[in-house]
This record gives C-alpha cells, structure tokens and sequence, in this order.
C-alpha cells in the first residue's frame, strides 16, 4: 500500500463511489423496477466485495508488505497468464532482479531465492504441505497420484510403495526395457547419414535433427515399457505420437487451473478451462488403455522381465499393511510416465545443446568417453559401418565417468527439470525460512530458475562450466549438487518430495549421451538461429547462448538442431 500509493488511492475512490452506489440504489428502490434494481444492487455488491477483497490483499493481508507486482498482489491471473505463456519463470527472474530475494507472486504466493529458503522448505520435518495447485489433477480426474496428493498421510503410503519399484539395486531388471530403444534411436540415427568409405575416415555430415522430438520418441518408449510392458511404438510409428508431443501443454493446462481454486469450486474449470487440459485427458485414456491392457497380461507373458506394474502389483507397504487398489496403481503406474519422461528429456537435450555450444566441452566429454569404452571387434556392426556401442545399462564404468556427470549437472542447472516452483503451503502454526515467519496457509515457492543462476552461489553463472563439478584432484572445484557450496542445486528435489526416479534417470541419461557421444561426431546445424538475433524475440529469451525453455511445470523445449556422422575408429 505505502509502495502503491496511485493504486490505494485509485481503490479507496472506487470504494466510495461503489458504498454510494449501494446507498443511493436503496433510496430509489420505492420507484425502480424490481429486476433492474436486483441486477444494479447485485453488480453494486459484486464491485464492492472485489474491490473490497483488492483493497485487503493490499494493505492488510499478511503479505501486504512483500514487494512484487501490484497486479500480482491483487489477483492469481497474473499467475494464469504467465504460467499459459509458458514464461513465468522468466517472469519471476525479472522480478527477482527487480525487487531482491523475497517477492509476491500472487496475493497469496511467496517466492523466496535463497539457498536458506531451499534448505528450510526441502527439509523433512518442514511444517509445509504440498500446495492446492495440486488439487487441478483429482478435480479433472477423479484420482490423485503420489505426486499429486495433498494428503501427508497419503503421500507417504504411496511413497514407500513406489519406491520399491526405483530402489538403485533393482534397476538393473529394467535393461532389456531400456537398451532396445536407445538401439532403435541410433540405429534410425545412422541409417540417415551417407556411408563412411572406410571405417578409419569420418562420414559426411547427415540431415538436421531436432534432438527435443528424437529423445521424446526414445523416451516414451523407454518409459511405457519399463513401466507398463508395452513399447509406445512412438519411434516406429508416427500415428502414436500427438499425446507425447501434447503432454508438456496439457500440464500447463493442470498448472494454470491449479491457480484458480475459486473457479474449480464454482465448477466452471470444465468450461474455462477445458481447451488446455484436453490432450491430457487423451494422454489419460491412453495411460488407462496401456494398464488395462497390463493387466490381462501374466507372469508367463512376461517371460521373467520385470516392469514398474509388476512390483506396484505385489510391494506391500511395510508400516501399514496396505497393498494399491486397482484405481491407485493404475494412476500411480501413469504418473511414472509423466513425471518420467519430460525432464529426462530436457535433461539431454539441454546437455546436447551446451556441449555443442561449447565445443571444447564436447572434445574433451567424446574423447574421455571413447578412451574409456574401446571397440569391441566382436560384436555385430550397425547398419554394416559402425560398430556397436559397448556401454550398457547400469556400466559402473560410465557411473564412474566424472566428466560426463558434470557436464549433465552444469546443464540441469542452467535449464533445471522443474524451471518454476513446486510450490508448498505453510502449516499449522506457520513455518520459518531462511529466519523469516510465514503465517499458515501462505504459499511458497522457491524459483529454481533463477535460484541455478544465483551469482552468490554460482560465480559467472550463465557460463557453462562442467569444472564446477570435477573434483579438486582433477582440476574442478569440487561441487556436489545439493551440499556444501552448492547446496542450492537440487535438480531432483529434495526432502519427502524429491524425486524418487533419479537413480533411474541419471542412468538413462548417462546412457543416451554416451551412446550418441561413442558412436557419432555431432555439430550444431550452422544455419539455425538459436536466439534474439533479429530483435524480436520476448524478453529475457534474447541470448544466443542459452538453451530456451517453456516452465510448464516441468521445463519444455525444442532442439538443439544438429547433425550427426559416422565418426572414425
Ligand atoms: C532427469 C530427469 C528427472 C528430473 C530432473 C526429475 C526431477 C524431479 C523433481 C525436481 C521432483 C520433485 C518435485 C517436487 O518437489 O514436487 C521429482 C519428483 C518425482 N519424480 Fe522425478 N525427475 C526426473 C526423472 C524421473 C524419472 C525417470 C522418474 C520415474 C521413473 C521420476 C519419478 C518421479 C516421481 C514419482 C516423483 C514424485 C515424488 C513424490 O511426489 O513423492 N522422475 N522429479
């Protein structure tokens, strides 16, 4: 109110008029026509309680001394609009750099960047829940996920059951799930490029490939079959492939009506809302399609593999008893998918992209991995002119390849799974960040985006620099995601949310990379303009050096653009 003072004033006139309005609307109520007097006393009502509603948010509302956006401070379209543009973590970042490290997102809404704030929020024992935004998911649907929930008790029974299905000794069932597709996606790869003349002399340069749509392909695949037992087919068969391509908007669609909770209760969600949560709904069908069809299959047709479904079926919660309902492992089973999917991808194509912009980051990443990984002149060739990748899911070999684990890191900080918030609630009683109280039911969040590119924890932060994360003995500095220095760096969450897939997803990633990596030499399309060379791109989206993302929910983005051919052995 004091920073506002156009605004106050402007507000508290509009008030006047409106409480005349009322009064005046009273007197001539002997002579009106009935209808006309209800409708003008009913909008004279509605105008009195919204401005009355602004004026509270703005002076007396507990948050009311949090800088931010007047319009953000006023009303949650700001959020609605931002999170539909997809920029809202650009929006955030803006504001951050505008008015420090707390603001006010939404009348409600916190967003704290400090490494402080992080650390309180993510703790285990933090006195937060996991916020209303959440509840979009069982309105439209009917059923809640693990990572949906808002029910602490809920959350944790469906956690432990999960997590049985992720446990880093297990992962090694899942290869024959994995591999065959990352096979498929190279092979596909290497029978686009001309032929080398002699397996000692590199090939010739291949068609442009947008790598956000070859890894989607890739990794649905990966995803439903390790998941459900079913391959997606979306690599072979383009038919299949609109509820993938679809899904980032949609969960857009989930994002923005979670910040409406008046509209959800009112029930007009469906009609305001439907355009952007349709593809999900299609995604959703299909999820159920692929689990009812899971489900008619037995052990014999599984012949020995085993998939998510199959522990989800027989993992028995060890504190309570409980075994899933049909209904909860049916959503719990579609949620590994969406959570699954998106950030795996993002988490290799923004890699690809800044070895490629830093091109020594590649020489040094290519010639690290082919040292360590030679030729195996045994097995069968590809496509008759390159040989097979020897690196396999689960090779402690490439888990000990520090190098290429720090090239993934720089990259997740600079374009991180989830780019805006997660947000949580505070508890009863209210919870403290970083030294600073906030009452119960306030909403906060930490921007991740902007919290990656802190320069108080990340000295020149928009530069890709892997070395962070070598250790000393090597010539880094040491780094370790998620503590010490870099406490600030989480890219799987942390605490009783955290990601519960990130043994799973480091070595999918690791094996996508280092196949592409071992098998082809790799360039970035020389034509394509990656950033705001002609001026007209939205601002903060005009640097040529950074790989662009759309927040929806998790980061969504397209390319990079690049070539491939065969290298030479
Ligand atoms: C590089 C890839 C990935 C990244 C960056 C990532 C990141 C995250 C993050 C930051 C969260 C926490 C969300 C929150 O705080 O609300 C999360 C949650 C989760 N992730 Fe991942 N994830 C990845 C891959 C995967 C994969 C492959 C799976 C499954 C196979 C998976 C399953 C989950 C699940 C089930 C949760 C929800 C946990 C809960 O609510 O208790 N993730 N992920």
């Amino acid at each position: 109110m004091v920073q506002h003072p156009f605004a106050a004033a402007l507000i508290l006139a509009t008030l006047g008029f409106s409480c005349w309005r009322l009064v005046y609307l009273a007197f001539k109520s002997t002579n009106a026509i009935r209808w006309t007097f209800d409708l003008e006393l009913a909008s004279t009502a509605l105008c009195s309680w919204i401005l009355a509603a602004l004026l509270y948010r703005l002076t007396l509302h507990p948050l009311a001394n949090y800088p931010g956006p007047v319009i953000a401070a006023c009303t949650d379209w700001y959020n609605v609009y931002w999170v539909a543009t997809g920029n809202r973590h650009l929006e955030i970042d803006k504001q951050h750099k505008t008015w420090g490290t707390t603001i006010r997102y939404g009348p409600n809404r916190i967003s704290f960047c400090s490494e402080g704030a992080h650390r309180d929020l993510g703790a285990v024992n933090a006195n937060v829940l996991r916020s209303s935004v959440f509840s979009s998911f069982k309105k439209f649907f009917g059923v809640d996920s693990s990572a949906t929930t808002l029910d602490p008790k809920e959350h944790a029974f469906r956690r432990r059951i999960d997590y049985q299905t992720l446990m880093p000794r297990i992962l090694q069932a899942y290869e024959s799930r994995v591999t065959p597709h990352i096979d498929f996606m190279t092979t596909h790869l290497a029978e686009d490029l001309p032929k080398a003349s002699s397996e000692d002399q590199e090939g010739e340069w291949g068609p442009t490939q947008n790598m956000t749509s070859v890894l989607t392909y890739c990794i649905a695949d990966i995803m439903a079959d390790v998941v459900f037992s079913q391959p997606w087919n979306v690599q072979r068969d383009p038919r299949n492939r609109r509820p993938i391509e679809m899904l980032p908007k949609s969960t857009t669609g989930l994002l923005v009506v979670g910040h409406m909770q008046t509209v959800i209760r009112l029930g007009l969600h469906w009609v305001m809302f439907f355009p952007f949560i349709k593809d999900i709904l299609q995604f959703l069908l299909l999820a159920k399609s692929f689990a009812s069809r899971r489900a008619s299959l037995s052990d014999h047709d599984l012949e020995g593999r085993r998939d998510i479904w199959s522990t989800l079926l027989v993992s028995k919660d060890a504190e309570t008893g409980r075994t899933f309902t049909p209904e909860q492992l049916t959503s719990e089973a579609g949620m590994f998918v969406t959570a699954g999917t998106g950030t795996s991808i993002l988490a290799v194509s923004s890699t690809l992209f800044y070895l490629l912009r830093y091109p020594h980051t590649l020489t040094r990443l290519a010639e690290d991995i082919r040292a360590r990984f030679s030729v195996n002149r045994t097995s069968p060739n590809q496509n008759g002119s390159t040989p097979a990748c020897p690196i396999s899911w689960g090779s402690s070999e490439l888990q000990n390849t520090p190098y290429l684990y720090a090239c993934i890191y720089e990259a997740m900080r600079l374009s991180p799974g989830l780019p805006g918030f997660s947000p949580r609630v505070a508890g009863p009683g209210g919870v403290s960040l970083d030294g600073i109280w906030f009452p119960e039911g306030t909403e906060l969040g930490i921007p991740f985006w902007s919290l990656n590119r802190d320069a108080r924890y990340f000295p020149d932060p928009l530069t890709y620099n892997p070395d962070r994360w070598m250790p000393v003995t090597q010539g880094g500095q040491g780094l370790q995601p998620g503590s010490g220095p870099a406490a600030a760096f989480t890219p799987f969450g942390q605490g009783r949310f955290g990601c519960l897939g990130r043994h799973f997803a480091m070595q999918e990633v690791t094996l996508i990379l280092s196949h592409l990596i071992w098998l082809f030499d790799i360039r970035q399309e020389p034509r394509k303009d990656y950033g705001g060379k002609n001026g007209n791109k939205p601002e903060g989206r005009g640097c040529d050096d950074e790989f662009q993302l759309h927040d929806r929910f998790t980061g969504d983005g397209d390319g990079p653009y690049v070539q491939f051919r065969h290298r030479s052995f």
